[in-house]
C-alpha cells in the first residue's frame, strides 16, 4: 500500500462529490492518482463526467477540465465502480435532524457501501464531520460487514476538512491537517496519501481527538460570533455603531472580535456545536446559548425591518420588501441554513409580498433593479461583492418608501434619502 501511495499508483474512490467531496477528488486526481468518485445523484455524475462542476468555487471549473480530461478522475453512481480500491475518502453530508440530533443516515449508508466495496488492506478515510467517537463506531460497523479486524486488516482514519468555501482550492494545499487514526499506522498512512498535494503541516493523532479538534473549531467561531451579535444588540441600545467599536477594540493585541449579522448559516456552523454536544452527559451551556443567540438574528433583523416600516407609517401588512442575497455568506450559492431563509419566512406571513434576488441562486426577480421596483424596504441579507458597489441613491429611485436595512455590514455610509438600519449600527 506505501508503495502504490508513493508511487502514485494507488486507486481512490471518493464517496459523496460535493463541497467537499468534489474538489478532493479533483486534487488527488490532478496529483496523478486514479480518482473514482461515487455519488448517488446522478445528475451530478452526468455534470462532473462532462467536466462541469455543480458548485460556485473560484478555480473549480478549469481544475475539474483537467481532471477528467487527464482520464483521472470519472464519476459513476454504480457502486461496483469502487469494488477493490485502495483508499476511500467519504465526504458526504453530516446534517443535523429537525430535532437537532445528527443526522449519520448519509455516513452510514456510505460506510456500508465502502465495507460492500473494500479489499483487504484499504485505507479509510472520514473527511466527513463527525460527533465524538463516530469513526471508532464506523470501524466496528466495517468489521461487522467484512469479518475484517480495524487496524489489522484495513486502515481506518477521521481526516477533517478544514478548508474555506471560496478558497477552497487554496487551503486544500497550504491548510495544515489532521489525520486522527485508530491505530498509529493508520494515521500515517492516510498521512502519506495527503502529502501528496497537501503543502501545510500535517500532524497525527486519535479519531476522536481529531473529532473534537475539528468540532471545537467550528464552534469557537459560531460562539465569537454570538458574543459579536450580543454586543451588537447592545450598542443599539447605546446608540453607537458596533463597527467602529469593534474596530478600535481589536487594535488590541489580543482581542479579535468577530462580525456580528443577520445569523450564522451553511452547512456546517450551525450544526458543529450540536455535533460537538450530542454524546455528552452534560455541559455548562455556553455553547447552546451561542446557538440560540445566532439562531435569533433573522428575527432581530425583522424587528430592525418591523421599527422602519411604522416609523414610515407603511403598514407592515401592505409592505413590500426586496430581500437581497439568499446564500449563507458572500459570493456563495449554498443556501444551507442559511439566515436570509431564516428572515424571509419570519417575515412572509407578516407583509404584502416578499421579492427576492441573488446573483448566485437566483429568486423571485431577475436584477436589483426588478426586486427594488415599488418596493417598500430592501433588506441586505448576504455580503455579496456586487451589492458592495450598488448606488442606493439612484435604485432609491425604483422603490415607492425608501427603506435600506443591511443585515452584513455591506453599504459604509448610509445612503442620502433613505430611512437606514443596519445590525449593530445605532438607535433602533
Ligand atoms: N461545505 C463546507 O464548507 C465544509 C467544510 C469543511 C467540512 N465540511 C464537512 O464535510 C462534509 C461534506 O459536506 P459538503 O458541504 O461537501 O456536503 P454536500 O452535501 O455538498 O456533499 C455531500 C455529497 O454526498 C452525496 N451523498 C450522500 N450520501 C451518499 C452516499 N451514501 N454515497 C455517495 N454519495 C452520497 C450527496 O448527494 C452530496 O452530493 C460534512 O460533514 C461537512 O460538515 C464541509
Ligand atoms: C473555524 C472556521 O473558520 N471554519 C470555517 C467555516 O466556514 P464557513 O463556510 O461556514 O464560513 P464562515 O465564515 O465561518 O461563516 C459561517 C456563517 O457565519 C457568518 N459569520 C461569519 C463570520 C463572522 O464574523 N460573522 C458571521 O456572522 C457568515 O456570514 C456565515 O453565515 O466552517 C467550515 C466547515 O466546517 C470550515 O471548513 C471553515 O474553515
Amino acid at each position: 500500500m506505501l508503495e502504490k501511495i508513493e508511487t502514485g499508483t494507488a486507486e481512490i474512490a471518493v464517496i459523496g462529490l460535493g463541497y467537499i467531496g468534489l474538489p478532493t477528488a479533483i486534487m488527488f486526481a490532478n496529483a496523478g492518482f486514479k480518482v473514482t468518485g461515487y455519488e448517488i445523484r446522478e445528475d451530478v455524475v452526468e455534470r462532473i463526467n462532462s467536466g462541469k462542476a455543480h458548485i460556485v468555487e473560484p478555480e473549480i471549473d478549469e481544475l475539474l477540465r483537467r481532471a477528467v480530461e487527464s482520464g483521472n478522475l470519472k464519476a459513476t453512481s454504480n457502486p461496483r465502480d469502487i469494488e477493490g480500491k485502495d483508499a476511500y475518502i467519504i465526504c458526504v453530508q453530516t446534517p443535523l435532524k429537525d430535532d437537532k440530533t445528527p443526522d449519520l443516515s448519509y455516513l452510514e449508508s456510505a460506510v456500508r457501501t465502502v465495507a460492500g466495496a473494500m479489499k483487504r488492506n484499504s485505507l479509510v478515510v472520514i473527511e466527513s464531520t463527525v460527533p465524538p467517537l463516530t469513526t471508532v463506531k464506523m470501524a466496528g460497523l466495517i468489521e461487522e460487514l467484512t469479518g475484517f479486524k480495524a487496524g489489522e486488516d484495513f486502515y481506518m482514519v477521521h481526516a477533517p476538512e478544514r478548508v474555506m468555501p471560496g478558497r477552497i482550492f487554496k487551503e486544500l494545499v497550504y491548510n495544515s491537517r489532521i489525520f486522527g487514526g485508530i491505530t498509529p499506522e493508520s494515521a500515517e498512512m492516510a498521512e502519506k496519501l495527503y502529502r501528496s498535494f497537501v503543502r501545510g503541516q500535517t500532524f497525527k493523532t486519535s479519531s476522536t481527538v481529531s473529532e473534537v479538534v475539528k468540532l471545537m473549531e467550528n464552534t469557537f467561531r459560531d460562539v465569537n460570533i454570538a458574543l459579536a451579535n450580543e454586543f451588537a444588540f447592545l450598542a443599539h441600545q447605546y446608540g453607537i455603531d458596533v463597527f467602529e467599536a469593534i474596530e478600535l477594540a481589536n487594535t488590541h493585541p489580543r482581542v479579535r472580535i468577530h462580525s456580528p449579522g443577520i445569523g450564522v448559516g451553511g452547512h456546517c456552523l450551525p450544526k458543529d456545536p450540536h455535533l460537538l454536544l450530542w454524546p455528552a452527559r452534560e455541559d455548562f451551556g455556553l455553547i447552546r446559548l451561542a446557538r440560540e443567540i445566532n439562531d435569533s438574528m433573522p428575527l432581530f433583523t425583522k424587528d430592525l425591518l418591523f421599527s422602519a416600516l411604522r416609523e414610515l407609517n407603511v403598514p407592515p401588512e401592505d409592505a413590500v420588501v426586496a430581500v437581497l442575497g439568499l446564500a449563507y455568506k458572500g459570493d456563495s450559492d449554498d443556501t444551507r441554513n442559511s439566515p436570509a431563509l431564516a428572515f424571509i419566512e419570519a417575515i412572509e406571513g407578516d407583509v404584502a409580498e416578499v421579492r427576492t434576488y441573488d446573483p448566485f441562486v437566483g429568486g423571485s426577480a431577475g436584477s436589483v433593479e426588478d426586486a427594488l421596483r415599488e418596493a417598500d424596504a430592501a433588506v441586505i441579507a448576504t455580503d455579496h461583492t456586487a451589492f458592495k458597489s450598488l448606488d442606493w441613491e439612484k435604485l432609491g429611485e425604483l422603490m415607492r418608501t425608501r427603506i435600506l436595512i443591511d443585515g452584513r455590514h455591506v453599504v459604509e455610509n448610509p445612503p442620502r434619502g433613505f430611512l437606514f438600519k443596519g445590525i449593530g449600527r445605532g438607535e433602533y
